[in-house]
């Protein structure tokens, strides 16, 4: 449904009023796997919350904050059966054997060491992106995953839905040839993040834009031209004026090599911002959330690859015929439903991974590395250099 009629009974059954699960293929045997969050987190209640609601195989069961009486509002507002605060209550929340899948929607620098102890605690982890603060982090922790035969997926969300996998399967048809050049950006209006106090402006927390939003534009472009960068050609960043190791927005310009012998290396200008000044330093602007493709023989762009369940499109122009446009809300032939948001298909591969099914969609540890390494690589070429790497040490059993 692409009607404005469409757009608001998806965003209603997305985030307001998800339908409740009915059929599941074995949830009159099995308990639900029990969900924990470290953290009563902004971005937990639609990157979590809500998917959870209408999962049949999961129940909300745990939240712990720093602040006990933080967990108690949180867990009752979103129908947690229990709750865990104060200095030890992300331990606390650990050491709950009834507790399955932990969520971690901490800052990203503390990533690590909550993921390396829910890991150590034996639970399947849900991590937010960035993965870490530096590909050793990512990679530390994939390590810990597979020694314990638990389930690690950095919740790199955009990817699950079709409308990106639309995208790459247009390019990866050949229709318009050979891809030459990839562009991506995500860029938000001043005033939506960044106040002082915000971990995004926190360098010790893994801080900046590229970390934040830029982490999107580089695994997008990435994803669509399946392969890594063979070079950084330039990082240029927009430094915060309280703290110069923090970048408001970067724009990046990469460069990578061919996947068929013979042809051009394949160029990409990824850019990232929180703080798009207003128009004429008075209207608002748009968020900028944009993919363009430039093939031989045409172009392909969309609009919206990190929410696109409210609204997304896809536009391709084959060079010499008409344009046309495209939406992907649903797999042909596959799980979800059009109200799914980014973040209810990411639960219900995690889940199938955890159930030993295999997901539509996955995030493999080496794409995590080497998202982390070249976001550490474009910082290091932008003069702010890689976000500290956490000091903690798992204590060996
Ligand atoms: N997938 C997505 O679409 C999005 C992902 N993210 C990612 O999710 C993570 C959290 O982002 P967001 O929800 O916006 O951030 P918030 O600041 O809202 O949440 C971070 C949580 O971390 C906890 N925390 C623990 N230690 C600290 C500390 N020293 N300082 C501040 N907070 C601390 C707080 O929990 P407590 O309740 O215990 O106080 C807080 O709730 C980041 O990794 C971010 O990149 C963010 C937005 C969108
Ligand atoms: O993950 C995210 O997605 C959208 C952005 O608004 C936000 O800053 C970021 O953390």
């Amino acid at each position: 449904m692409s009607s404005v009629f469409g757009v608001f009974w998806r965003v209603y059954a997305a985030f307001i009023s998800p339908p409740r699960p009915d059929n599941v293929e074995d949830n009159d045997t099995l308990p639900p796997l029990k969900i924990g969050i470290l953290g009563a987190a902004a971005i937990a209640p639609p990157a979590l919350v809500l998917p959870a609601k209408s999962h049949p195989e999961v129940e909300l069961y745990a939240v712990a904050a720093r602040d006990i009486s933080r967990a108690e509002k949180f867990a009752k507002k979103h129908g947690f059966k229990k709750w865990y605060g104060g200095k030890d209550g992300y331990q606390d929340l650990l050491d709950d054997q009834e507790i399955d899948i932990v969520y971690n929607p901490l800052p990203n620098g503390l990533h690590y060491e909550w993921t390396m102890k829910a890991l150590a605690a034996g639970k399947h982890v849900l991590l937010e992106k960035p993965s870490g603060n530096t590909a050793e982090e990512t990679r530390r922790m994939f390590s810990l995953a597979d020694q314990k035969g638990l389930v690690l997926l950095e919740a790199f969300h955009y990817k699950f839905h079709p409308a990106i996998q639309r995208v790459r399967a247009i390019i990866d048809s050949g229709e318009l040839g050979a891809i030459k050049e990839v562009n991506a950006t995500l860029a938000l209006p001043k005033g939506m993040l960044g106040n002082d106090d915000d971990i995004r402006m926190n360098y010790d927390l893994g801080g900046g834009a590229m970390m934040d939003c830029g982490c999107y534009t580089l695994s997008c472009v990435r994803y669509l031209i399946s392969n890594n960068p063979s070079a950084v050609i330039s990082a240029t960043a927009m430094r915060y004026s309280k703290d110069p190791r923090i970048d408001t927005g970067t724009t990046a310009n990469l460069t990578f090599a061919s996947l068929k012998p013979g042809e051009e290396p394949v160029r990409s200008i990824i850019k990232c911002d929180f703080a798009i000044p207003p128009r004429w330093g008075l209207i608002p602007r748009w968020p900028d959330l944009s993919v363009r493709a430039v093939c031989e023989r045409g172009s392909i762009e969309i609009f919206n690859y990190v929410m696109p369940v409210i609204y997304h499109s896809i536009t391709v122009r084959p060079d010499g015929k008409v344009p046309r446009t495209e939406k992907a809300y649903t797999f042909e032939g596959g799980k979800g439903e059009e109200w799914w948001t980014t973040y209810r298909y990411q639960l219900e591969a995690f889940v199938d991974k955890v159930k030993g099914r295999t997901p539509q969609t996955w995030v493999n540890p080496e794409d995590s590395i080497a998202n982390m390494e070249w976001i550490e690589k474009i910082y290091e070429e932008s003069g702010l250099g890689s976000r500290p790497q956490s000091t903690y040490v798992l204590p060996t059993a």
